[in-house]
């Protein structure tokens, strides 16, 4: 058994070669790179507490992380992290990286198959990102039901001249968090060190980012990142992703002992905002609008 956490070496190394901190242009780096990728087959061994740490810390530095082995292991003679059924989400992957398949041809079944596996681990994500901070997990339990989730399906046509035109313009999550399954061709990028660096496709992993309200909630612990999606000019590109987001109703507030970064909101407040600052300066201005 390993007994080193994981993401620990992948993470020394990303941190022992800073990147070029001298392009500050907003155009992309080139240089794709390995997100923290985790091993959640550890939350069924001794090392369940590194795995949870390594969640968190991804979540704190990052933003982003990618949840590996998660496929690969239904069927196996271990137990898979999520007792749930893989099938939808093998089947998206595969239908996804054949070029001509549309969502079209995409049996609901599947879609449905899908939409309660990334549900679950959505979920199990929040209590372990929520259990770190000392907070209480069955409040996003409570909040985050399949009436006020949802899932959208991305096309991206490929596009000549990408660099003039996003496919999907940079932006933060309004959400707890974005749990995104991708095809092969590549084309999202998220901020880091002041620019944009490419999240090189993972086919066994799915990508994670933490949406403005668990910035918010965990008072600037986990970071809600800026992200984009460039068009490719030879691939057509495909992608589903999964947001957790609360009624409308739900208060985003620390906890009670610390100094607050932001001011206590409603999630139907915050929509509203957004909404609001979309169709009159037409962006998103997001959490510093709620500074306390
Ligand atoms: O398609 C992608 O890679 C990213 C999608 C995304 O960021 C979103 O739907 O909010
Ligand atoms: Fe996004």
């Amino acid at each position: 058994m390993d007994s080193n956490p994981p993401l620990m070496s992948t993470y020394k190394k990303l941190l022992s070669s800073p990147l070029d901190p001298c392009n500050d242009l907003g155009v992309s780096s080139g240089e794709e790179c390995q997100l923290p990728v985790i091993d959640l087959e550890l939350l069924n061994t001794e090392n369940a507490e590194f795995c949870k740490t390594d969640i968190a810390v991804a979540a704190a530095d990052w933003g982003f992380f990618q949840t590996f082995r998660l496929i690969a292991t239904d069927g196996a003679h271990r137990r898979p992290p999520l007792s749930t059924s893989y099938h939808g989400l093998r089947l998206i992957i595969s239908q996804l990286n054949q070029s001509h398949v549309s969502f079209k041809h995409i049996a609901r079944e599947t879609i449905e198959e899908l939409a309660a596996l990334l549900s679950k681990l959505a979920s199990l994500l929040a209590g372990i990102l929520a259990e770190r901070l000392g907070r209480n997990a069955a409040y996003l339990e409570e909040k985050c039901t399949n009436e006020t989730c949802y899932m959208r399906l991305n096309h991206y046509p490929m596009c000549p001249m990408p660099s003039n035109l996003f496919g999907l313009v940079p932006h933060t999550d309004s959400d707890f968090l974005t749990i995104l399954v991708q095809d092969q061709v590549g084309g999202l990028e998220l901020m880091k060190f002041g620019k944009w660096i490419p999240v090189k496709p993972n086919p066994d992993a799915l990508v994670v980012n933490i949406g403005d309200l668990f910035q918010a909630w965990s008072n600037g612990v986990y970071k809600s990142v800026e992200h984009r999606v460039v068009s490719s000019p030879h691939h057509e590109r495909y992608s589903v992703a999964f947001f957790l987001c609360p009624s409308y109703d739900t208060i985003i507030q620390s906890q009670e002992t610390e100094t607050p970064i932001y001011r206590r909101f409603s999630f139907r407040e915050y929509r509203q905002q957004v909404q609001e600052d979309v169709k009159l300066i037409g962006h998103k201005v997001g959490l510093s609008r709620f500074l306390a």
